[in-house]
């Protein structure tokens, strides 16, 4: 296995992904209510929950693509116009533009795009392809190097590896722990998988747990 490039690591942050005393709601329902949680810097989080329970609402708002309504979020600061917490999603191809090839792709997160090529993480005879020309596992894998090019403190991966094969999820999981383990990133990481979790992270928090309100469920 072919180590992604030392251009890749981070400098050590020091700040927590935090997000305190949550409250968001669609319409007229609270779906986050009191949430508080942390991601210590390389650590990596597993957060469980049942479909429907939020998760999903609480990592857009630990990434800024929401606003809570109560509560606040500290991250620490991003580099240039990148987020310190880059949000991943289980279906990548719905945040890449179909029009775009990979190369243009990838260059959102930076121009330079010889950290990740030549590495496991993405081929370079991928670049003039188009995202519709790539399998699953393999658009997972430039969305990944998208999020790692922009030097996050922080990855937030909503059940990235939901629809892949087994290969392709241990293939994803080990490159994104590598990094980890330098101290690159700490990693949100939400499933209702809790094998996965079990097998990936450091600690695993429920989504009822980092609630100060009791949430019922069915
Ligand atoms: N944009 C939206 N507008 C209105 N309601 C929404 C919106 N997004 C999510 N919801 C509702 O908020 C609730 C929580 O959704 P969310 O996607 O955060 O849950 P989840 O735990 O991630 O679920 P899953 O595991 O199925 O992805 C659901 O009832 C959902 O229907």
């Amino acid at each position: 296995m072919t180590n992604l490039s030392r251009d890749l690591t981070t400098t050590p942050v020091a700040t927590a992904l935090t997000g305190t005393g949550l409250w968001f709601g669609y319409r007229n329902e609270w779906i986050i209510r009191d949430v508080t949680i942390h991601v210590a810097p390389g650590e990596v989080v597993g957060l469980w929950g049942p479909s429907g329970c939020g998760k999903s609402t609480l990592a857009r708002l630990l990434t800024g693509r929401l606003t809570p309504a109560k509560g606040s979020v500290s991250s620490p600061p991003g580099r240039g116009r990148a987020r310190s917490a880059q949000l991943i999603l289980q279906h990548s191809e719905l945040s890449m533009n179909p029009r775009w090839k990979i190369r243009d792709v990838l260059a959102e997160g930076a121009h330079d795009l010889r950290p990740v090529l030549d590495t496991e993480l993405v081929h370079a005879t991928w670049l003039d392809s188009f995202p519709h020309e790539l399998s699953g596992g393999e658009l997972q894998r430039v969305n990944l190097a998208r999020a790692l090019l922009s030097r996050p403190a922080y990855l937030v991966a909503d059940e990235i590896t939901a629809s892949l094969d087994a290969i392709s999820q241990v293939q994803i999981w080990r490159i994104i722990l590598d990094g980890t383990t330098r101290g690159d990133y700490g990693v949100l990481a939400i499933s209702h998988d809790m094998p996965l979790l079990e097998r990936i992270a450091d600690r695993i928090v429920a989504m009822h747990e980092v609630s100060q309100t009791p949430q019922e469920h069915n």
